[in-house]
């Protein structure tokens, strides 16, 4: 169902819509047919929530700049499949004083990109990334309300619940994962009198864009479908996708391929490709393996017609190169490692040694913080390496309920255990054959599934949970924590004769606190999101910076150099204070007004760095000293003081 506030907007007079929140305002009341029913219902929800139209807001949670850091850690292949598609949403909006916004399944922003007049207006109702947009904050909205509503909604000025948010006009439209479950939202918001009047069809197609990336990378190691009524719907945003287990059974699709084959959701992981098509197997493998791959026809079981491109997962292509002659001759390549080299003495030793051991049979464990980049570095490792044309696979074996861990990692049959999904699955250590298998926060593993993973790595084979043949796996074997795994052998929580075994090369990455190269580092992380700009921090933020302790390593920096570069107007170049998140400006102004343990030159030379600043504040301001007051994140009397002390001239 999708809700179209915009349709009843366009079509009651605003006078209805006025009526309507003035009983709001009054009663708490809207009397039945004044406005759509299912803005009606999302105003009652709202007020359950004990909002009030008018007036301040309560406070809603504003997450701090780890918690963003790791709320898009979370949502990291969201997020970056999602940047592109904004990037192409922003272009069409380009001045119409909008934000291309996206939010998490909670409602809070991770990320946004848009005009910087109105980027201003939209911080100071918090349309900013860190803050939550959920109903139970914001009343009526466009993300929240997508978001209770499961579908695409236009939200436009009074229809906002609460007044504050009546000079915005927003379209949103929810991210729907692999597995059907809601992942994000995609959101326009401008000004009210900007109203496109393609912005939902845009967000659609986003999102859509959006889903399809997110399929195919979820299963990536599948059979994959790309199904329409036409050949030339196919990869087209309308098309149907399924993934097919290598044994043929449904393991994927999304919504139209579900309605198309008249299945719903529960059929996935219950269906085999027989008993959807009138089609087997071993016809699918024989057209995936021929070259070309132009669609086909396939006959529904009612009789009718659809189209169909069948294309091999990676484990498919894995197993057939198996069948194949030979293996391709071993060549390596470093740029993925040398990549990680930006200057730092720890991280160059760590890429040394790694290099050295690149193609050896040994199992490497990756000790650090959290966010110093042990994962990044497990992905160098793989690509620089010969086996980087096999499935690289990650297990994070925290974040995995303890009875899930084990069916994921090491597959199970249709129907092995009671609320599975019936599908069975070949779990991850077989999807990574050939290739690599990351288990990111080994230390974090369930004794019992250690001694299961200890017997794969000694047999080096796999038996799916409920029973079957073992089958032989190949992989190449890298663990990662944070732990400290000798505390935790002694603990009792770690079994010893497993860390034998995984430590063929240990290394050690420094926490970004302890780096050198902090400069080289936010060069190379600007270059990676701004490809095309020359950026640069402004020099006392940079020096706050460098003595900043960074609990969240290298994972908070980025997010922090993410959120700036999204507030960052076209024509700026240099990043300040202003641009980043509240509360990690806050820390770092913090440590610049600390004494600073520096010899006296360089303590000069900060206070000429902070008067330099105060000024080109106020004169780019114009002289208005409030605005050049919230620029710089600083009060109105502080920067009164300032200036007092601001040399002569
Ligand atoms: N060399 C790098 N260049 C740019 N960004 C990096 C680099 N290393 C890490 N990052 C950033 O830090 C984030 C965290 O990295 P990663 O997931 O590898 O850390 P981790 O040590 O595995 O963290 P955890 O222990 O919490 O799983 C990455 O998503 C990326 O944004």
């Amino acid at each position: 169902m999708q809700t179209n506030f915009h349709h009843v907007a366009a079509r009651t007079p605003g006078s209805r819509l006025r009526e309507a929140r003035r009983q709001l305002t009054t009663t708490g009341e809207v009397a039945d047919g004044l406005i759509d029913a299912a803005l009606r219902r999302s105003w009652e929800r709202s007020r359950g929530f004990g909002l009030a139209p008018v007036g301040r807001a309560p406070g809603a949670p504003h997450a701090s700049a780890a918690q963003l850091a790791r709320a898009l850690e979370q949502q990291r292949e969201l997020a970056s499949h999602a940047r592109p598609v904004m990037e192409f949403l922003f272009e069409q909006m380009r001045d119409t004083d909008s934000l291309v916004i996206l939010a998490d399944a909670q409602g809070m922003l991770l990320e946004a990109m848009g005009d910087a007049n109105f980027a201003d207006r939209a911080q100071r109702v918090a349309l900013r990334p860190g803050a939550n947009w959920h109903e139970r904050w914001r009343g009526t909205n466009a993300i929240g309300t997508a978001l209770a509503d499961a579908s695409p909604v236009v939200v436009h000025a009074g229809e906002h619940y609460l007044d504050r948010n009546g000079f915005l006009t927003c379209t949103a439209a929810p991210i729907t994962g692999p597995d059907g479950r809601v992942l994000g939202v995609l959101d326009i918001s401008g000004d009210h009198r900007g109203h496109h009047r393609h912005a939902l069809a845009l967000v659609r197609l986003a999102v859509r864009t959006v889903e399809q990336k997110l399929f195919d990378t979820r299963h990536a190691a599948n059979l994959r479908l790309r199904l329409h009524l036409q050949p030339e719907g196919i990869g087209s945003v309308t098309e149907g996708l399924l993934a097919l287990s290598d044994d043929g059974w449904l393991v994927g699709a999304n919504a139209a391929a579900l309605a198309m084959l008249g299945l719903s959701r529960a059929d996935v992981g219950a269906a085999t490709i027989e008993q959807m098509l009138q089609l087997d197997l071993p016809t699918l493998m024989a057209w995936c393996r021929q070259p070309g791959g132009a669609p086909r026809t396939v006959r529904r079981h009612d009789g009718s017609a659809l189209w169909l491109r069948a294309e091999a997962g990676r484990h498919v292509l894995v197993a057939a190169h198996e069948a194949g002659p030979a293996r391709r001759p071993a060549e390596t390549r470093a740029d993925a490692l040398a990549e990680l080299d930006t200057g730092d003495p720890a991280m160059r030793a760590a890429v040394e040694r790694a290099r050295r051991v690149l193609d050896k049979p040994i199992s490497w464990l990756l000790l650090g913080a959290s966010g110093v980049g042990k994962e990044v570095f497990a992905r160098a490792l793989h690509a620089s390496g010969t086996r980087r044309e096999a499935p690289f696979v990650a297990v994070n074996c925290a974040a995995l309920p303890e009875q899930l861990i084990e069916a994921e990692l090491f597959g199970y049959r249709p129907g092995a255990f009671t609320g599975a999904s019936r599908e069975g699955a070949i779990g991850r250590i077989r999807e990574a054959h050939g290739g690599t298998l990351l288990l990111d926060e080994i230390g974090d593993m369930p004794l019992a599934l250690q001694a299961r993973l200890l017997r794969v790595l000694q047999d080096r084979q796999v038996t799916p949970l409920g029973g079957g043949k073992p089958v032989a796996v190949d992989f190449r074997l890298v663990c990662a924590t944070h732990r400290n795994l000798r505390r935790e052998i002694e603990a009792g929580r770690f079994r010893e004769d497993l860390y034998y075994r995984l430590n063929g090369l240990t290394l050690q990455l420094p926490s970004l606190c302890e780096r050198q190269d902090l400069p080289h580092l936010v060069a190379r992380m600007l270059r990676g999101i701004e490809p095309d700009r020359e950026l640069q921090l402004a020099p006392d933020l940079a020096l706050a910076m460098s003595r900043y302790r960074w609990p969240g390593n290298l994972r908070q920096l980025n997010s922090a150099l993410h959120t700036a570069c999204a507030l960052l107007a076209d024509h700026e170049a240099q990043i300040d204070w202003w641009h980043l998140p509240d509360d990690l400006a806050d820390e770092l102004r913090e440590i610049s007004t600390q004494a600073p343990a520096m010899p006296a030159a360089e303590t000069a030379d900060l206070k000429t760095l902070s008067d330099r600043t105060v000024s080109q504040a106020v004169q780019s301001c114009a002289g208005n000293l409030s605005e050049a007051a919230r620029r710089l994140g600083i009060s109105r009397n502080t920067l009164y003081r300032k200036l007092r002390q601001l040399p002569p001239g």
